[in-house]
């Protein structure tokens, strides 16, 4: 899907969003935590955390709407309040948007064209590309969940931004709908965008996603991309030894990778990836190890994201100390 080219502004732009040690407390709640992370363009990166891990607010001082109590949020290294054409740079979808019940999907866009500062047919060309061609003179007030969500995107796309911010895109669309966004956000990131979407469902955007930003109470607890948080996901094998030392030695020699820190596990139990239990026992024996446990568990992609919103990594408190 090509776009038409609307924005002048966009060739050569810096499109990288930076978050750098951000913190916001709302009272005694601490949303987010010194939190950074990087966003690159070209890829469609998921930022994921459960209900409450502090998504919303991050992207609301990436747009300038809550001001951060500590921290930047940048978009091509400027804060949204200095970007010189903010609604031409960053195209932005928070929850489910509002719109004029009484209004046609087509003059919903038409009143955004003006103030985004693109020519009125592009209104049309937005509907066209999410496909509301045929809804175009409907009201609104009628329009189902999902097909608000293709207006809210839709509306998000009218300057044609090389930045796309989306919360929850997926929310009320049928499993057509959900493969239609999918192939739509994979397209504007072919294009050289940098497309951002929260969700708190790892299944939700597995498909989508190049990247992926993992939040637990308002604090990182993983990055990286999809792929690599895929091989982290393979089968673990739990290996316990009471001689502590020796079995950190063995992993160490053999160069083991441990299992990303979501479990708690017995003292003198290590977890560990890309390697088999069989591999394990040999090395032990030979060096030997006693073992008091050898054992493999699949946690898959999903229970490794739970895992990680739920363990050690994310159990900072984030009540403000009064
Ligand atoms: N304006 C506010 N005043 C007080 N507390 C707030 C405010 N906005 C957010 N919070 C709190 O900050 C925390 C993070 O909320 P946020 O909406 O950013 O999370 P989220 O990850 O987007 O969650 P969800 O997936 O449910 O939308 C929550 O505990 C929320 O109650």
């Amino acid at each position: 899907m090509a776009l038409p080219s609307t924005n002048p502004a966009a060739p050569g732009t810096d499109r990288t969003i930076r978050v750098d040690h951000l913190s916001k407390s709302f009272g005694q709640v601490r949303a987010v935590d010194d939190l950074s992370f990087e966003v690159h363009p070209g890829r469609v990166t998921g930022f994921l955390g459960p209900n409450g891990a502090g998504k919303t607010t991050t992207l609301r001082m990436l747009l300038g709407l809550v001001r951060p109590t500590s921290g930047t949020a940048t978009i091509g290294g400027l804060p949204y309040g200095r970007i010189r054409r903010p609604l031409r740079t960053v195209g932005a979808a928070l929850e489910a948007a509002s719109f004029h019940p009484g209004r046609t999907a087509l003059d919903h866009l038409r009143t955004y064209a003006p103030q985004v500062g693109v020519p009125d047919p592009r209104a049309q060309e937005v509907l066209d590309l999410v496909g509301l061609t045929d809804a175009a003179r409907r009201r609104v007030g009628g329009f189902s969940l999902g097909m608000r969500q293709r207006l809210a995107l839709a509306t998000t796309l009218l300057g044609d931004p090389p930045v796309l911010l989306l919360d929850e895109p997926a929310n009320g669309l049928d499993p057509e709908g959900i493969r239609w966004l999918r192939g739509f956000l994979r397209a504007l990131a072919a294009e050289g965008r940098t497309v951002l979407v929260s969700s708190h469902v790892l299944s939700e955007v597995e498909q989508t996603v190049d990247d992926v930003v993992i939040i637990a109470r308002g604090r990182l607890v993983h990055a990286s991309s999809l792929a690599d948080l895929a091989r982290l996901a393979r089968p673990h094998v739990t290996v316990a030894s009471p001689d502590a030392a020796g079995l950190a030695a063995l992993v160490e020699r053999a160069g083991w990778s441990r299992a990303p820190g979501g479990r708690t596990l017995a003292p003198g139990a290590v977890e560990l990836v890309d390697v088999d239990a069989a591999t394990v026992g040999a090395a032990a024996f030979g060096a030997r190890l006693e073992l008091h446990e050898l054992s493999t568990r699949d946690p898959g992609l999903e229970g490794l994201f739970l895992e990680l919103v739920d363990g050690p990594a994310a159990d900072a408190t984030r009540t403000v100390a009064a």
